[in-house]
């Protein structure tokens, strides 16, 4: 009632399991040598919405300022970050991040992510490196069971260059693929070109599943030097997942962008229990062509919110409550030295003890303190 339509308050677990994941994914990225970066909550919608980045102003939080630009609240860190490292050196660059972004499509409209970003690695460096710090930090969480999903733009891409696309079909086609229409794909193709481009669109949308499908696909698209050298960068990435010992490894060869500035190899983590996804990213070298000259960038970003949905603390610290009143605070906030490593709570009486693994009360009789275990 007091609140716009979407916004929500958290509290309790819901937002300590939060930091906590935000705690660890930040230990990882550290010990891994990234540095951290922060960029504001506000910017200018063009930065989002340029034909470099071509993101959707309709689903951006934005108002106009006094000078009449629009100004929109960050929908997404990777184009604020390239905005924000655009001067640098050209020297490899490793960074990390995490906040909200916005996005009036999703519910809560506010979602939070950790993410990294990784500029000037040569080729398979940066995807390999984002992939192996995926793994390294959903370990950390505890997080086993989940599967890496690879793809990359250049597939699609290029066999849809041989139809004669207007800019809407285009769109109806990225979509129907996207959702993995099987028959609108083929009808689309159809209607705008070739049966034979119509029958490998169609055939790509079922090219999903375990690393095997990758020798099939090179049987079948032998001679096209393009499409083999982008399957042998998806196989030697999954190599290195695999000798590194991270998640289960799928392809799926037909997946179109879900963010328009991917130009490389894109990649997905599914949990295996739920099948919610847990991070997302890939390459866009061409996101930095605004700013003057492509540069070699990968990078992929965590939902911070899924995986504190999920989040147990293995370990938790012992609860000792510590009852006490005015005369006797100063005796009890000194008796908390005693107990290292646990979460000590001075309370009084009305509190719910339910919750503790030890109470102690602190009394005063005839002038002396006295501990008192519950
Ligand atoms: N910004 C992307 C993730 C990403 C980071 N770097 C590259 N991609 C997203 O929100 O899904």
């Amino acid at each position: 009632m007091f609140l716009p339509a979407g916004s929500r308050d958290e509290m309790g677990p819901a937002v300590s399991n939060r930091f906590a994941v935000m705690e660890k994914f930040r230990k990882v990225a550290v010990s891994r040598g990234y540095e951290e970066i922060s960029t504001p909550v506000v910017e200018y919608a063009t930065t989002f919405t340029n034909e470099y980045v071509d993101m959707k102003l309709q689903n951006m939080l934005k108002w106009f300022n006094s000078e009449g630009e629009i100004e929109v609240l960050r929908p997404d860190w990777t184009t604020s970050i390239a905005r924000a490292l655009s001067s640098q050196e050209r020297k490899p660059q490793k960074w990390s991040y995490q906040g909200a972004v916005f996005n009036t499509n999703r519910p809560g409209m506010e979602y939070h992510q950790a993410g990294i970003e990784i500029l000037h690695m040569p080729s398979l460096m940066g995807e390999s490196e984002s992939l192996l710090m995926a793994h390294s930090f959903l370990t950390q969480l505890g997080i086993t069971d989940y599967a890496i999903e690879l793809g990359h733009t250049k597939l699609y891409e290029s066999l849809v260059q041989k139809l004669d696309l207007k800019k809407d079909d285009a769109e109806r086609l990225r979509l129907a693929m996207h959702d993995k229409k099987q028959d609108e794909v083929y009808q689309i193709a159809m209607n705008n070109g070739g049966k034979e481009t119509a029958k490998e669109l169609a055939a790509l949308v079922d090219a999903y599943g375990g690393i095997e499908i990758i020798d099939e696909y090179e049987e079948r698209w032998k001679g096209r030097e393009d499409l083999l050298e982008v399957l042998a960068q998806i196989k030697k990435t999954a190599q290195i997942l695999t000798e590194s010992g991270s998640g289960h490894i799928l392809v799926d060869l037909g997946r179109v962008k879900n963010l328009p500035y991917y130009s490389g190899m894109m990649f997905r983590g599914f949990l295996q229990k739920t099948g919610a996804v847990c991070f997302s990213g890939g390459r866009y070298d061409t996101l930095y062509e605004r700013y003057g000259g492509g540069v070699s960038a990968a990078g992929l970003a965590f939902d911070v919110d899924v995986l504190a949905e999920l989040y147990r603390d293995e370990s938790p610290m012992k609860k000792v409550c510590i009852l006490a009143s005015p005369d006797t605070l100063v005796y009890a906030e000194k008796l908390r030295s005693s107990y290292k490593n646990c979460i000590v709570d001075i309370q009084t009486h009305e509190a719910d003890l339910g919750n503790y693994d030890k109470i102690l009360e602190v009394k005063l009789t005839d002038g002396k303190f006295e501990v008192l275990e519950k």
